[in-house]
């Protein structure tokens, strides 16, 4: 909630400074549907429209925008807020499916634009055009299918087994913040192989990134940042400066490795081991991003919206998967018979190794080996979108497949969270955590046991079009790292729950503080136990 609550002085000036701004700048025309003036959404009031539930906390946003979804199921309903240009709400996948297949009429415009610049400049997350095209490139190359060997072969098992032995050591000592493991996990990933270059979790550039991040997210917020902002914007400023720095020196580190290579000096050690091939490969998104766009501005520019993409997204699904195993013991016992069923299959029991507790190696844990955990991790994604809104702006008038007129410049708004919870695409246990809801029964000969009975294995199908089930976006600018994620959650989730018991060290529900991102407040604190017992029984 942070700064938001900081904001409450202000309300009151900004509710008379909109109100004043509203009547001067006289009604604007109201948007239609066949006609018809759209219907508001609960809580809306006369003059400041959507306005000052916009200033309340972003968790209780995402309540009211699944409020808007239960009530209105796939109708596009109008949002106003004084000061800004007229907008709707859309909740129907035809109409999202029209969107991502228009993505030069619906970009992010001015209005996405102008309230990240200060974080994200010219990244790929705010360009458009030959600059987009040019950074999207650059990330194709990063994330080539010998890159991604690389780093379900080598840089995350050791990064990995690293978070492992800290955990280990942390046994019988106090609580353990797992959102940060996690993070700790993709920054380094992120780090090495994206710009070669070490980096933590909680690095100064960290820190003040995630309070950036929290700064900008309140910009879509409140209509008068640009005015609060004078009052209050002293450490996003500090905290954007700090990030422009890091940017520099991520961009000075490779030209300078560049400068090293060109001089021939070589990394000692076998192109074959492991640290060669890390060593390889580290560094290939900056160097990629370095021949595509010359400005070494837009280049730090671009370095810093890849690793917020990359590492912020996934260390926040992870940290909420562990949140919702926390609370579904039966989904703990089923990953666990699922890795046991591949550690049988692969592994010949080691005289001297207890294979209860024994490290299982990570890479025998890919999308395709382990089809429960990557229908827990979809379904924690479901529930906890990492991105849970996106905000487009038209580029010119258009009128959406539901009959809904949309002036040039109005603001389209959907929200994932709320939209993941539909009954009417999700059925009447939309709420409930289901992980089987991705899995359809496979027949095969001497299947496995567990809750798909014997001789049936199950099968990770997601079943949802990308308009239905828009996580990782859709049409031309769909994530581009979707494989990557998706790799890091089949090893990391599997190995920490074969390893460890955890126990909240937290009452209560979780929630997410404000920031572009999911990261939960205050982290995941949980006391770690090593794992003990037979997995049939637990
Ligand atoms: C669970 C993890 C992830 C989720 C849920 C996710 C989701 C998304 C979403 C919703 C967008 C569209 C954002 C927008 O333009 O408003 C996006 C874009 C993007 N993502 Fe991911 N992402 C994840 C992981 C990653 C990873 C690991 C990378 C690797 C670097 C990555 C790279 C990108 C890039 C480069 C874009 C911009 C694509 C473009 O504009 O052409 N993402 N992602």
């Amino acid at each position: 909630m942070g700064l938001v609550v900081d904001f409450g002085n202000y309300i009151l000036a900004a509710v008379v400074l909109a109100v004043l701004i509203r009547l001067v700048s006289g009604s604007r025309k109201p948007i239609k549907r066949n006609g018809e003036r759209l219907k508001n959404p609960p809580n809306t009031l006369p003059l400041v429209g959507n306005g000052l539930k916009f200033l309340q906390s972003r968790w209780t946003l995402l309540g009211w925008f699944d409020q808007c979804q239960r009530q209105f199921g796939y109708e596009t309903v109008a949002l106003s807020v004084p000061t800004l240009p007229p907008g709707v709400l859309i909740h129907s996948p035809r109409n999202l499916e029209f969107v991502f297949k228009n993505e030069g009429l619906f970009t992010k415009g001015e209005f996405v634009k102008k309230r990240s610049w200060d974080l994200f400049g010219n990244g790929i997350i705010n360009a458009d055009g030959d600059l987009w095209k040019r950074q999207r490139k650059a990330g194709s190359v990063f994330l080539n299918t010998a890159n991604l060997r690389v780093l379900t072969e080598v840089a995350l098992p050791q990064y990995l087994a690293e978070s492992v032995r800290d955990l280990q050591s942390s046994i019988g000592k106090g609580p353990v913040d797992l959102q940060h493991v996690f993070h700790e996990i993709t920054t380094k990933l992120m780090a090495k192989m994206a710009y070669n270059m070490e980096m933590h979790a909680d690095d100064d550039f960290s820190q003040s990134f995630d309070f950036a991040s929290g700064a900008t997210a309140e910009r879509f917020q409140n209509p008068l940042w640009a005015i609060t902002e004078l009052f209050t914007g002293s450490k996003f400023r500090k905290s954007i400066a700090v990030v422009k720095d890091f940017g520099r020196r991520i961009v000075a580190s490779a030209v300078h490795d560049r400068s090293r290579q060109k001089a021939g000096v070589e990394s000692p050690g076998s192109p074959d081991d492991d640290d060669s091939k890390l060593d390889q490969i580290s560094g290939t998104l900056i160097q990629s991003l370095l021949d595509a766009i010359g400005n070494e501005d837009t280049v730090a520019d671009a370095a810093l919206t890849y690793l917020s993409a990359g590492r912020d997204t996934t260390g926040q699904a992870l940290t909420w998967t562990f949140y919702l195993l926390l609370q579904h013991p039966s989904a703990v016992s089923e990953i666990r018979r699922e890795v046991q069923q591949l550690l049988a299959q692969q592994q010949p029991p080691q005289d001297d190794a207890d294979p209860e507790h024994a490290t299982p190696n990570p890479t025998l844990f890919t999308p395709l080996s382990v089809p429960y955990t990557m229908a827990v991790f979809h379904e924690t994604l479901r529930l906890y979108p990492p991105i849970p809104f996106e905000i487009r702006q038209c580029q010119a008038d258009t009128t959406l497949p539901d009959g809904t007129f949309l002036p040039r410049h109005a603001v389209l708004v959907w929200c994932l969270w709320a939209m993941h919870r539909s009954r009417l695409t999700w059925g009447a246990d939309a709420d409930a955590f289901r992980p089987e809801r991705f899995l359809e029964k496979q027949q095969q000969h001497g299947g496995g046991e567990g809750d798909w009975g014997a001789g049936a294995k199950p099968r990770f199908v997601l079943g949802k079009s990308v308009s239905e089930f828009p996580v990782f976006y859709g049409g031309a600018r769909a994530c581009l790292g979707r494989k990557m994620a998706e790799l890091i959650a089949a090893q990391v989730i599997p190995v920490m729950v074969w390893l460890f018991e955890f126990e909240p060290a937290f009452e209560g529900e979780r929630v997410s503080k404000t920031s572009l991102t999911l990261p939960m407040e205050g982290g995941l604190p949980v006391r770690v136990r090593r794992r003990v017992g037979d997995v049939r029984s637990n």
